[in-house]
Order: C-alpha cells, then sequence, then structure tokens
C-alpha cells in the first residue's frame, strides 16, 4: 500500500505571531523543523486579509522549504498572480470569507466552474499543480474533473467537528464514498481540516488518499510537546493506520 503523505499546515504559528507583532515565532523556522521531522510538504494559507502568513512567508519559504509548498489560496485574480509569481509545487482554490474564524466548507465549483476553470488553467500554464478543496459531494467531484484540476483535497471539517461516534462513522462512510469516487474518476485525492491526534486514524485508513493536511491539531500540540515530537507522532499514527489496514 502507497505511504501516506503528510503535508504539516504552519498557518498557526504566524496566528502567534500576528498576536503580538512580532517577528516570532517564524513560520518559515516551523517549517524547517517539521520538513527535519518527516513532513512531506509545508501547507500555507495566505488569506485575503492576512490574518496569519505574510506575502514575506511565502517568498522566504519558496527559497528555503527542502520538499515542497502546498499554497492554499481563493479564487482572485490577486491570489492568482501571486502564486504564478511564486511558482509552488502545488496550489490549493480554497473558499474564503474575511468573516469566518476558519476554512467553513468546501470550494463550490459547480457553481464556479468557469472561474475555477480558468484560474486552474492559468496556474497549470506556471508549472503548478491545482488542487480543489472540495466536500465530498458528486456534482462538486464531477466539477473538479470538468475543471481539469489534477487533484482535489476533501473537507473533513464536518466529520471532525462530530462529537457523536455514530454521526462520525456515516460522515466517514459519505467521505469514504467520495474519496473512492474522485479516485475512480482519475482524480488525485489529498484530505485536510480538523484533523487530530483522535480522529486521523479512520481518515489516514483510506488508501486512495495521497496526503493529509494538517495543521490547528499539529502546532497545538506542539505548545506542549515541541513541534518536532508533534509531527512524529502524527506521522506514526498516519503510518499505524496505513499498515493496519493493508
Ligand atoms: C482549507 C483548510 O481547511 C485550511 O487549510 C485553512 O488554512 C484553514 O484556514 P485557517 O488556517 O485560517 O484556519
Ligand atoms: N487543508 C487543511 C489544512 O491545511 C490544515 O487544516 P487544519 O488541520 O488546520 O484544520
Amino acid at each position: 500500500m502507497s505511504e501516506l503523505l503528510l503535508g504539516v499546515n504552519v498557518d498557526h504559528i504566524a496566528t502567534l505571531r500576528q498576536a503580538r507583532g512580532t517577528n516570532y515565532p517564524d513560520p518559515v523556522y516551523a517549517a524547517s523543523v517539521a520538513e527535519h521531522a518527516g513532513a512531506d510538504g509545508i501547507t500555507v494559507h495566505l488569506r485575503e486579509d492576512r490574518r496569519h502568513i505574510q506575502d514575506r512567508d511565502i517568498h522566504v519559504l519558496k527559497q528555503t522549504l527542502h520538499t515542497r509548498m502546498n499554497f492554499e489560496m481563493a479564487v482572485t485574480d490577486e491570489m492568482v498572480a501571486i502564486a504564478c509569481d511564486v511558482k509552488p509545487v502545488f496550489c490549493c482554490l480554497v473558499p474564503e470569507k474575511r468573516e469566518e474564524l476558519t476554512t467553513e466548507g468546501g470550494l463550490d465549483v459547480v457553481g464556479q466552474l468557469d472561474k475555477i476553470t480558468k484560474a486552474t488553467e492559468q496556474l497549470t500554464a506556471a508549472g503548478i499543480a491545482v488542487s480543489l478543496f472540495i466536500d465530498a459531494d458528486k456534482a462538486q467531484i464531477d466539477a473538479a474533473v470538468a475543471s481539469k484540476a489534477p487533484y482535489i483535497e476533501i473537507h473533513t471539517g464536518h466529520y471532525a467537528d462530530l462529537s457523536s461516534e455514530e454521526e462520525q462513522l456515516i460522515e466517514l462512510d459519505r467521505l469514504t464514498v467520495g474519496i473512492k469516487y474522485a479516485h475512480s474518476l482519475g482524480l488525485k485525492v489529498n484530505a485536510g481540516h480538523g484533523l487530530n491526534y483522535f480522529n486521523v486514524k479512520p481518515i489516514a485508513a483510506i488508501k486512495e488518499i495521497i496526503e493529509l493536511n494538517i495543521g490547528h491539531a499539529i502546532i497545538a500540540r506542539a505548545a506542549i510537546d515541541g513541534l518536532d515530537k508533534a509531527v512524529r507522532d502524527m506521522k506514526q499514527l498516519m503510518l499505524e493506520a496505513r499498515n493496519y489496514n493493508t
């Protein structure tokens, strides 16, 4: 069974920095620690409101990463221009609202197919692999295929937010059906949002998933155990889930 990759999202290292307007903690340094600990990639979300990751972070990470950058962005001319300048390996197109605390759902590809297809064409022409952050919804998956984006990232936030085990199992089944459907259409499938040390294994066990992008839980754990250990512990859980279910 293929190895499951871990993309570490360092947004909330930047949240801590922005809280006081200092130059520490530096998400660039955190990315280096995470890579040393076994992260297969680094995810950063440059939001329109710059609440955490800054433009400087993106440019320095481009010069310093040893793995690869997954640049999360809204589908705007500003972000497309930045992405085409920086040329990360991956761009993940996400929905964004200034008033949201965090990402609330998947991108509506069905309702914005022309806009997303155009952005995908522009980013692809710049040599960037495009991923669409979508819900495990058949119509959205079909629209992702139509947009010609090679990757999708299935939004696991609803699964993560559920408290009852029964409801979580129902949502896990819905995610699994969507992921397998997307894979059957030739899409490369990642997953993320809200995954933590207690809910990651059932998602990691879905063998069609290539990469999990995890941030908040790892950075929160790092505040207690340190980032190196937080990353290694998450990688270990993912490895156990994938190997156990071979
Ligand atoms: C798209 C997604 O689920 C996250 O990668 C996103 O970065 C969440 O936004 P915040 O990092 O601002 O919480
Ligand atoms: N796309 C998901 C991501 O990068 C991290 O999301 P979270 O683990 O911070 O919720």
